[in-house]
């Protein structure tokens, strides 16, 4: 397989709407910072004063040039009264810089601390659906580096803006004081530079997005790498995925390289050359002022304070360019982590309904992952509060998605109801606490096996026990080195696959569920713990409500009835000694298939 070119699409999260960048930028800023106005203000009031303050510098250069040095005025006590002053005025104006830039940096930590807070609460909201498009690495990436530009967007780009264009603001007043005809010349600077500023945001712009979306691809290919390592070695696929990863990360390395090379011919040349072409324009005006008169005492102060000036409108000017690079990073992070708030939350159970004995009624449910290709195909079922429904039947048959819809992770709205309630009405806290369910693939936190259990519900040790002696997993687990205590690593790597799916059906059972849905919970142990947990869910007969997928057919054997599914529809319904009588049943035939499995096992 040749690898992949690092220009194929792939499935993944949505891209960032390009055209909206700053407005969405902005509107995200703004909220992160509004519970905070207070502080921003008087941060902008301090950067103000300071501003103020400096910009009296070469003010006070030009009046000492003026009044006492071309005179040959020596009085002294105001001359130093004078340079004490503007001595003062530039510690105070430090003063007020260190303050503000102490409050600032909090209000900008603090902002983004919060989205990055809302952002992870949000992906916590999001309907299951989201997750079958999603990408982890690339969402790992907006939650954590996306966010991370945006603090970049706070701390450096905006507040060195800002401050550079109160200079700015500040040196060109006082120029307009001193000779507006010259400082119109230094005017002109302005939309230079700000043609310049849109000439660079047109040319990165892609270069920044490409970066950034392979930066997330990058993530993703190797959380997916390393997720799926054994896989991987046993495959040999190791050279294809360091080929795809080398092509990503020379993608990666190409638009940085264009992001910089705009950055290196636009940037800081252009506006060095204009910097000296200013000082020569302002300099032969003064050279033509000169030559049509004698050079008068007022000229050389407002030559030394303008050339004082001048450097002070084109350091700032120099400051706000050389941040627009890391200003389009930021504003291509916060739109990709907007276009993640702007992915729609599942809704929010509004009413109040609760489960009560667990009984489950569903009527005419047809359901589509793809508008147009329905996957389920008008089940009607009733399962009684208490009782125990086994659902069998081929790959692909429908089952886990019957499941996904019973535990809510899709919408199916009038199509299921618990107790006599819509599903969808049912509040989402009693909901979660009356459903217990055991997954197809066992998930572990890398955690104790007592946090394991307890998934963070505030549990006794005695009833984590209680739940794992249920479970039969209590055995295994005291047997580990430190018992409860043991940490499981990554993922329950310390574990086998059919203990991992004991310690889940602890986990569900710790919750006291009214209804426990199991999907293949036991795939992957052996005939002896089958028969454990089959134990388990006889003993949970009459007090919770037991919908299980199995594979293996031993166990749902005993269930009060069996629902066989085939392509979408609901094809048999009965126990397992009805579905038996039923000549040339897929249920027979599923059931007699897997004895004759079991034989040729046991003869081997
Ligand atoms: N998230 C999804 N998006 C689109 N199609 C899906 C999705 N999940 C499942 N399907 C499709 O829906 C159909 C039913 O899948 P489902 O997982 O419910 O079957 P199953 O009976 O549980 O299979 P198995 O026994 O292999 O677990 C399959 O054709 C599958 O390709």
């Amino acid at each position: 397989m040749p690898a992949e070119s690092v220009d194929t699409p792939r499935e993944g999260l949505a891209p960032a709407p390009r055209r909206r960048f700053p407005a969405q930028a902005a509107s995200l800023l703004l909220r992160a910072a509004l519970p905070e106005r207070r502080h921003l203000w008087q941060g902008v009031l301090w950067l103000l004063a300071a501003a103020g303050l400096e910009a009296l510098g070469p003010l006070a250069g030009k009046y000492l040039i003026d009044n006492y040095l071309l005179p040959r005025d020596a009085d002294l006590p105001r001359i130093a009264g004078l340079l004490l002053g503007a001595l003062f005025a530039g510690a105070v104006a430090s003063w007020l810089r260190y303050l503000q830039l102490v409050r600032l940096a909090g209000v900008a930590m603090r902002s983004v601390q919060r989205l990055r807070e809302q952002v992870y609460r949000h992906v916590l909201r999001l309907p299951m659906a989201f997750f079958d498009h999603a990408i982890t690495g690339q969402l790992v990436s907006r939650v954590t580096n996306d966010t991370e530009a945006v603090k970049t967007l706070y701390v450096q780009v905006l507040f060195v803006i800002l401050d550079s264009l109160i200079l700015l603001a500040g040196a060109m007043i006082a120029m307009l004081w001193l000779d507006w005809r010259l400082m119109l010349i230094v005017a002109a600077l302005v939309p230079a530079v700000t043609l310049i500023v849109v000439l660079y945001q047109r040319l990165s712009a892609p270069a920044v997005t490409r970066s950034r979306e392979l930066r997330s691809e990058l993530n993703a290919h190797v959380a997916e790498s390393i997720a799926g390592m054994a896989v991987l070695q046993a495959a040999n696929a190791a050279p294809r995925f360091r080929e795809r990863f080398g092509s990503l990360n020379e993608g990666h390395y190409q638009s940085r390289l264009g992001e910089l090379r705009a950055n290196a011919w636009l940037l800081r040349p252009v506006l060095d050359f204009l910097n000296v072409g200013l000082l020569a324009v302002i300099l032969w005006v003064f050279g033509q002022r000169a030559s049509s008169g004698p050079l008068g005492a007022l000229e050389v102060g407002i030559v030394y304070a303008f050339i004082s000036y001048i450097s002070r409108v084109i350091e700032p000017l120099i400051q706000i360019t050389m941040q627009f690079s890391q200003l389009q990073q930021a504003l291509i992070g916060a739109s990709r982590v907007h276009a993640l708030l702007a992915e729609t939350e599942a809704p929010a159970a509004r009413d109040q309904g609760r489960v009560s004995r667990g009984e489950i009624a569903i009527e005419r449910l047809t359901f589509a992952y793809q508008p147009g290709r329905p996957v389920l195909h008008g089940i009607a079922l009733r399962i009684p509060a208490g009782s125990f429904h086994g659902i069998v039947g081929h790959t692909g048959s429908g089952k886990t998605t019957l499941l996904s819809l019973l535990l809510r992770f899709y919408a199916a709205p009038g199509h299921v109801r618990i107790d006599g309630v819509p599903l969808e009405a049912i509040a989402e806290d009693s909901f979660r606490a009356s459903v217990g369910m055991v997954p197809q693939e066992p998930f572990l936190l890398a955690a104790s096996a007592r946090e394991n259990i307890a998934m963070g519900r505030p549990l006794t040790d005695a009833q984590v026990e209680a739940a794992a002696r249920a479970a039969h997993a209590h055995g295994f687990i005291a047997a580990l080195e430190q018992g409860y205590d043991t940490l499981l690593g990554e993922g329950g790597a310390r574990l086998s696959v059919g203990q991992k799916q004991l310690l889940a059906i602890a986990r569900a059972l710790a919750g006291e569920p009214r209804i426990l849905f199991l999907d293949e919970a036991t795939a992957h142990i052996d005939s002896e713990t089958e028969q454990l947990v089959q134990r388990t869910l006889a003993r949970l007969h009459g007090r919770v409500t037991v919908v299980a997928i199995a594979h293996r057919l031993s166990t749902v054997r005993d269930a009060d009835r069996i629902v066989v599914l085939n392509h979408g529809r609901v094809a048999e319904l009965g126990t397992h000694a009805e579905l038996m009588a039923l000549e040339g049943g897929i249920y027979q035939r599923l059931y007699q298939l897997q004895q004759l499995e079991e034989e040729d096992e046991a003869q081997q």
